[in-house]
């Protein structure tokens, strides 16, 4: 498959790293500094498929100048979510083809898909509140993560005692607090902890390198063209 890589920064490395190990090609990369090539410059006939891993402020503009130029795009950057109704309705404007997860690690998923049953499961028994903490890198730009906001969201659906989340210990009974820590270089670590007077209960994930993150973006990427649509690893995982 051939490759275009949007960011070339921790996750673009690593992600032209495990591509090679899978037989891709990268057919370009594009960076604010590492290359002084554009999206404009990549067409369906150049390129499979593109892999966006940028910042905040650029991921919008980055999927739509993909789907523009008729290339389905995986996208990974995190915090622009308030872009993705604009993201969905460009896809079904122009029939194309977008990926999007806050974390693209099989292991962060099944701690999703686990993280709800749980919720379902402790809401039929009074007396726990529950609480979301994640911690990552000092590099990070985006507070909360996107992972642990898709944790909290799971946890809304299932949980009918807490009704919103807040970055913040909480301050009445009915907000879920996600509480974010910045240390060192910690790559990712998502913890949810139910408390009651009597016990704790956790569940944790914790990522020792990217390179999980990377499998699922190419997996991702081997899984999109020739579907139309906006799609997530639900549907490439089956959970
Ligand atoms: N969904 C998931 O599984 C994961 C998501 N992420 C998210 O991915 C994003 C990137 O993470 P990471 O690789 O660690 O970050 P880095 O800062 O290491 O890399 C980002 C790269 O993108 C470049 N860049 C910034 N703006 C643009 C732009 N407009 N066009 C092209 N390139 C640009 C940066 O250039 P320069 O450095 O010169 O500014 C840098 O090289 C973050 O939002 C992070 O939260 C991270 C890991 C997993
Ligand atoms: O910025 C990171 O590094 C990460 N960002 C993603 C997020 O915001 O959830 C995924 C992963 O935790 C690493």
């Amino acid at each position: 498959m051939k490759i275009l890589l949007i960011g070339y920064g921790k996750m673009g490395q690593t992600i032209a790293a495990v591509a090679a190990q899978r037989g891709h090609e990268i057919a370009g990369i594009v960076d604010l500094h590492a290359s002084q090539l554009s999206i404009t410059d990549f067409t369906p006939a150049t390129v499979d498929v593109a892999i966006e891993f940028t910042h905040p402020d650029s991921a919008f503009a980055n999927v739509a100048a993909c789907l523009r130029q008729g290339l389905p795009v995986v996208c990974g950057s995190t915090g622009w979510l308030h872009h993705f109704d604009e993201a969905q309705e460009l896809t079904q404007e122009l029939g194309g083809s977008l990926f999007y997860a806050s974390n693209y690690s099989v292991g962060v998923n099944l701690f999703f898909h686990f993280n709800e049953y749980i919720a379902a499961k402790m809401s039929q028994f009074g007396g726990y509140d529950v609480a979301v903490r994640e911690i990552h890198h000092t590099h990070k730009i985006d507070q909360p993560s996107g992972t642990a906001i898709t944790a909290a969201e799971g946890i809304l659906r299932h949980f009918p005692a807490k009704t919103t989340w807040r970055n913040a210990p909480a301050e009445i009974p009915t907000e879920l607090a996600i509480i974010s820590e910045r240390a060192g270089e910690v790559v990712g670590t998502h913890i949810v902890t139910y408390t009651s007077a009597v016990d704790t209960l956790e569940l944790m994930h914790e990522a020792h390198n990217r390179e999980g993150f990377a499998l699922g973006a190419l997996l991702a990427a081997e899984w999109l063209p020739g579907r139309q649509g906006v799609f997530g690893m639900k549907e490439l995982l089956g959970l």
